[in-house]
């Protein structure tokens, strides 16, 4: 199984840091949830970690720096689904979920019958088949991000990366799209890292979490450990209850301020 080491990951926009000094880790195998609020760093610390966003710190993947891999080798290694997408126009859903599979084509040959099997595999493990020949321009919000996700399983990576994976699904797919995630991740060995607003999903499925607040880490440990009432009223600015639900995990409520009379 394959770890993720992250140490001392710091960026900057112009002269801004938006990541600073970062060090969190994903023991092979494990899920780890990314949370923090709006502008954390979060997505940016993902795009460290899938070769599209420059960095001072390392970061390496089964003992590998990520920074000695070509583009074939890292996207062997790491599949990256980004919150929104830039979907290739005029593409069928099959055709874009097989395009997954392009680390794995050798250059001006075309996917062979292995690739299709593993694209028709994807498609299916995401409820895709009756979309399968339909344009992505005209799937729904959450019919895209599920093509994304099916894409990035078609590449068989060991390490996942999600950048909210379920901000445009229903609650039933946000359900199925975690638990497969969860499946996946036992029978395939792969270690998910996956930033998450829904503090209370983040907690049901992550084996620990790593929160972030203006670039730096401020909490992480189990999600018990993490989501407190007071460290997300003070890092959010968010009034909630925290109780503890199945297994002891936090499931957080929001709770209205005084109305004003
Ligand atoms: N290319 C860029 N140029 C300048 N600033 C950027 C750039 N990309 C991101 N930022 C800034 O970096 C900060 C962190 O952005 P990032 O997308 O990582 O946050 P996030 O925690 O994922 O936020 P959200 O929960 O809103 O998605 C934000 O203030 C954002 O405006």
């Amino acid at each position: 199984m394959t770890d993720v080491r992250i140490r001392d990951v710091s960026v900057a926009f112009e002269t801004t840091p938006v990541l600073r000094d970062v060090t969190t880790a994903a023991a092979g195998g494990e899920w780890l949830g990314i949370i923090g609020p709006n502008g954390a760093g979060k997505s940016t610390l993902l795009r460290c970690l899938a070769g599209l966003q420059s960095y001072a710190g390392d970061v390496s993947a089964g003992g590998v720096d990520l920074r000695t891999l070509g583009t074939r080798d890292r996207a062997r290694l790491v599949a990256f689904v980004p919150q929104s997408p830039v979907l290739p126009e005029g593409m069928s859903v099959h055709d874009y979920v097989l395009l997954g599979r392009t680390p794995y084509v050798s250059y001006l040959a075309n996917p062979g019958r292995a690739d299709r099997a593993v694209t028709a595999e994807s498609l299916e493990l995401l409820h895709l088949q009756g979309f399968r020949d339909r344009q992505l321009q005209s799937l729904s919000g959450g019919e895209r991000q599920r093509a994304t996700i099916a894409r990035a399983l078609a590449q068989q990576p060991k390490v996942l990366l999600l950048d909210e994976p379920t901000s445009a699904l229903d609650i039933g797919h946000q359900q199925h799209v975690l638990e497969l995630v969860d499946e996946l991740r036992a029978s395939q060995d792969l270690t998910v890292l996956c930033t998450m607003h829904d503090l209370t999903l983040a907690g049901q499925f992550c084996d620990r979490l790593t929160l972030l607040h203006h670039g730096r880490v401020e909490a992480e440990g189990t999600p018990r450990e993490v989501v407190t009432r007071e460290r997300v009223q003070q890092v959010y600015d968010a009034s909630v209850d925290v109780t503890l639900g199945i297994d002891d995990r936090p499931v957080v409520v929001p709770a209205r301020r005084q109305r004003q009379p």
